[in-house]
């Protein structure tokens, strides 16, 4: 049987420029016409490199990158002197992942050794938060990729400088903050360091003088998640602590893990199919960074996103505040044609802890004619619905390269939306 797949082509979209007016252009889905299952799998388990060129990076982080870039050599065929981020994603069993990466292993160089201290000392450090805190159980994330925490302590060294890329230091963004375990508008405790259990892993290239930031995610492999018919990129936003790792994991896995609360470095991704009226939907949900630090990178990845889930957190009143900015920059760096959800995540708290009231975020949807939603990742209240509103949106684009005009999400999240439940926790606090 013949059946057609339809995928997303991101290096259509990088490759082309800006319309008049700076309008970024829309989306152009490629239809593939696939013979079998087999052939989609090995379409998948090819590479996919998404080359980022300085012109599409804000210069802060081009400096960076720059600053790292000293001599030039260019010995893989990239020009000399322009340094490029590139992200590749790649297929990756948990049984091919060293718990350490290469660079952070004791006989790299002298930066690898460097980085392999910090993150063992940081190891200890959470092993020893861990008996402190002997009275609640030690949580050990799970994460798909597990980009996050490892990339915690790389160090990019020029000469005899050394300079932080990416680490986990530091509060919070909105000045929530959550605790272990402390959900609903807890206060801040300290970020620990965890490598999902079946990591992934970032890579420095220094080899030919130029920065080459290699960002590797490594995702479960699974038959059913690799035969599908349509995929959407979907990138998860909003402020740090709003509950975004949170939702993806109660969508992915199902489960919701009370006291995990590391706050995401860079960016990760997890992927799931959702099966819309027979069609395989398969979705690569990115979970950003909500930390302000992290912005940089992140934008990079809205250019090519189909889908935007926008988290505000209704126990925490600067996350929804922040909304608007949020918007602001979607404008600014994603299609114009994306597909924004509006979720006010942690709907479970009790009206104590309540600092945003449903009809706010509806009336905030409606300002910006975005769907809305309220969800809670502890309960579940709702995560199906988002996502597969997200799916049925682009499955509804995706066969008739745009829509078919049947579909609206609207409507659809409207419809479905479930009232407020309130968890038995949080009816207690
Ligand atoms: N009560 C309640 N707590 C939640 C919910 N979702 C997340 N939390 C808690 O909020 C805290 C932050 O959640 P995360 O998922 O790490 O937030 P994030 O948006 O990914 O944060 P960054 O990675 O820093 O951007 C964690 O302690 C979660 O347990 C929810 O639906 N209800």
């Amino acid at each position: 049987m013949r059946r057609q797949q339809t995928r997303y082509r991101s290096d259509s979209i990088s490759a082309s420029s800006s319309g008049p007016g700076g309008r970024k252009p829309s989306i152009t889905p490629s239809v593939v016409v696939a013979s079998a299952s087999p052939t989609r799998r090995e379409s998948l388990v090819k590479p996919t490199w998404q080359h980022i060129t300085p012109g599409q990076l804000p210069p802060k982080t081009l400096d960076k990158i720059n600053g790292i870039a000293s001599d030039d050599s260019d010995d893989d065929g990239y020009p000399k002197r322009r340094p490029s981020v590139i992200v590749h994603q790649r297929q990756q069993s948990l049984s091919q992942q060293p718990l350490l990466p290469d660079y952070m292993s004791s006989s790299a160089s002298s930066t690898s050794a460097a980085a392999a201290q910090m993150y063992q000392q940081q190891q200890a450090q959470q092993g020893q938060q861990g008996q402190q805190h002997a009275g609640q159980p030690q949580q050990q994330p799970q994460s798909g990729n597990g980009f996050m925490a490892r990339l915690s302590s790389v160090i990019l060294t020029t000469g005899a400088e050394q300079q932080p890329l990416l680490d986990t230091g530091g509060g919070r963004d909105s000045g929530g903050g959550v605790g272990g375990g402390g959900n609903c508008g807890g206060t801040v405790s300290s970020i620990g360091l965890g490598p999902g259990a079946d990591g992934a892993g970032a890579t420095l290239c220094r080899s030919a003088g130029r920065a080459l930031i290699r960002m590797i995610s490594a995702t479960h492999t699974n038959d059913d998640e690799e035969d599908y018919d349509v995929m959407g990129k979907v990138i998860m936003l909003g402020d740090s602590g709003v509950g975004k790792t949170s939702l993806l994991i109660r969508f992915r896995d199902g489960r919701y893990v009370p006291s995990y609360f590391l706050s995401t470095v860079g960016i990760d991704f997890r992927n799931k199919v959702v099966v819309v009226d027979g069609t395989r939907v398969k979705l690569q949900i990115w979970d950003t960074a909500g930390q302000e630090r992290f912005r940089s990178v992140t934008h990079a990845y809205y250019r090519d996103a189909h889908a935007l889930l926008l988290l505000y957190d209704v126990t925490n009143k600067t996350t929804y505040d922040n909304i608007r900015a949020w918007l602001g920059e979607i404008r600014e760096y994603a299609q114009e044609d994306v597909v924004i959800v509006l979720i006010g995540n942690k709907a479970d708290c009790g009206s104590s802890e309540r600092q945003v009231k449903r009809e706010d975020g509806e009336r905030l949807g409606r300002e910006h004619n975005v769907p809305f939603m309220e969800t809670s990742a502890k309960t579940g209240l709702n995560v199906e619905l988002a996502f597969t509103a997200v799916a049925r949106q682009l499955k509804s684009r995706g066969y008739d390269h745009g829509d078919d005009g049947k579909f609206n999400v609207h409507d659809f999240v409207r419809d479905n939306t479930k009232a407020r439940s309130v968890c038995a926790q949080c009816k207690n606090m």
